[in-house]
Formats: structure tokens, sequence, C-alpha cells
């Protein structure tokens, strides 16, 4: 669905995206998460072609983003601030969806329209921050887009409307084979939809899998303070923090965790993001942000 190598954007002098590497497989929904400012956006924007990259490479769908009208008609993409016409009605959106879209589906437009109680004939300026998201994201999915990219999508919507929406967005990854990656503050959500994660911070990537073999390789660790050092090789310390005589430690050991004599736990992918995102963010305190494969110890 989306490979990059060396993907690097920059704004000036200000990096957004620095020497990223990705591969990520069709037919998944993807969580993209990292602190304001983490470079989520930006991918996202390179992902649907609105941006180019200053340097490196990165393909969707098998080609450059927005290379052609055919490749373009297979990205559906929704904006952060989800933009849409104040002047036109609801159903004036659907019909400029209809002319601009040749796989639209009709019927799946106006069934969402009914469902998220939005009338036909209302004016797009006079609907509330969560109509105006309800609306985007249905002209993007009657388009049937092979992938769907939402910039927090959720922001806007009430719990009930979050919900439902989830709900949809993971039976139409599974009914159309289709893909959609979607950034988020809410781990809540991304723990319940997502079936990949990307974690961004500092414009790097910190972390990228798929979620049940990233929980998989991750594990909770209770160990004697001063032995920490007798972990054995290929076990990474993600982030270690003192509890009593103890330290608490999130490690990644991708080839299996080798017998040890402490405590092992499960962790939950809340977990493993924030273990993530304090050592990057700890990391660059002390002026280096470190990225997916650097070995910390
Ligand atoms: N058009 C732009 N011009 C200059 N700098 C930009 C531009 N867009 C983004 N940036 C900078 O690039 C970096 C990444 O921004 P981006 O919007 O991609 O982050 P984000 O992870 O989506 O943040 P948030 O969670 O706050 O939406 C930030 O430092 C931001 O200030």
């Amino acid at each position: 669905m989306l490979h990059a190598e060396h993907l690097t954007k920059r704004y000036g002098r200000r990096p957004a995206l620095t020497d990223c590497d990705l591969t990520i497989p069709a037919g998944r929904l993807i969580g993209l998460v990292g602190p304001n400012g983490a470079g989520k956006s930006t991918l996202l924007q390179l992902a649907c072609g609105l941006i180019a990259p200053t340097s490196g490479t990165l393909r969707v769908l098998g080609s450059r983003p927005a290379s052609t009208p055919a490749h373009l008609a297979r990205v559906g993409f929704v904006a952060q601030d989800t933009p849409v016409y104040a002047s036109f009605t609801v159903a004036d959106h659907l019909r400029m969806g209809a002319r601009l879209n040749p796989s639209w589906d009709q019927a799946l437009a106006e069934r969402r329209i009914a469902q998220v109680g939005l009338h036909p004939g209302q004016r797009a300026g006079r609907l509330s921050g969560g109509q105006r998201a309800q609306l985007a994201l249905t002209v993007a999915a009657a388009k049937r887009p092979e992938l769907l990219i939402l910039d927090e999508p959720a922001a806007a919507l009430d719990p009930l409307a979050r919900n439902g929406f989830l709900g949809n967005l993971r039976e139409f990854v599974a009914e159309l084979g289709a893909s959609a990656v979607l950034s988020s503050h809410l781990l809540d959500d991304v723990e319940r939809v997502c079936d990949h994660l990307v974690v961004l911070s500092g414009s790097r990537v910190q972390v990228a899998g798929d979620v049940p073999d990233l929980l998989a390789a991750h594990h909770r660790i209770l160990a004697p303070r001063d032995e920490l050092d007798r972990l054995p090789t290929g076990v990474e310390v993600i982030r270690a923090e003192r509890a009593d005589r103890h330290v608490r430690v999130l490690v990644r050991a991708a080839g299996g965790l080798p017998p040890i004599p402490w405590p092992v736990e499960p962790v939950r992918l809340e977990e493993l993001v924030l273990g993530y995102l304090t050592r990057a963010s700890e990391s660059s305190a002390a002026g280096a942000a470190p990225s997916a494969g650097e070995v910390r110890r």
C-alpha cells in the first residue's frame, strides 16, 4: 500500500519528516500516532500527492502519489480541517462527488447522510464542526477508494458518532479489501480499530508494524535496579522507569524473549506507544532523537 525510502520533507530548514523508511502492506487499517508537530499530516499529504518530498522516494498503491487521474481516483483524503464548500448544500456535495469520481457510490453516500442525520438541503457553511466532518468523510468514502487517508477524522465527532464511524471504517476496509490510514491522538480509538501502527515523533519513525506482531515482540519486565545489564543480547530497552528497588522496563525482543529470571508481563498498545514517545522526547531533550531500529541499552 505504501513504501517509503529515506523519505524526507523539510519546510525551509524545518524538518517535518527525516529519512523515513516504511513499508505498509495493503488491506490494513493503519493508525498513525505521534505528538503535535511529529510529521503526521506531512506524511499523509505526501501520500496523497498534495506536497512533494524534499528527498527520498514514496510509492502509494505502486505509483508515485497523484501521478495520474486514474491513481487519484484510487485514493480518498480528508484533511485535518475537514474542508467542505460553505455555499454548497449537502446534496450539492454528493452531486459534485458523483461528477468527479468514476466509482462514486450514490447509495452509500445517501445511506450515510441519512445515518448521521444530515439533511440534503442544509448548506455546508451552516453545519457544526462534527457535521462537517461527517459530510467530508461521506464524500471520501462514497468515492470507494482503495486507500482512504484520514487526518484526525474522529477529533470533531461526539462519542456516539465516533463509535459508529470507527465501526463503519472497519467494515469498509474488510468488505472492500481497501486500506485506510488514520492519524489520531486518541490511542483508545487506534487500539480498537487499527491492525497496523506507525509511531512518529520528532519527524522520525519510532516504530511501525502489524499490531499483533508488535504486541508479541514487546514485554514489561520488573528487574532489580542494578541488574539491567544482565538482560540477554537482542533485548532492546525502550524505556525504564524506577519503582522502589526495581526498574519497570519496556523491552523489545523481536526474535522472542529468551528466558529471564524476573517477572514478565504483556503490554497494551497504549503502553507501547507511550514508551516510544517518552523515549523519543527524552532523547530529543538530551540532543539526539533515536529512530526505529536504533538499539539503546
Ligand atoms: N506548511 C508548512 N510550512 C512550514 N512548516 C510546516 C508546514 N506544515 C507543517 N510544518 C511543520 O512541520 C512539522 C510537522 O508538522 P505536521 O503538521 O506534519 O505535524 P502533525 O504530527 O500532523 O501535528 P499535529 O498533531 O499537531 O497535527 C511541524 O514542525 C510544523 O510546524
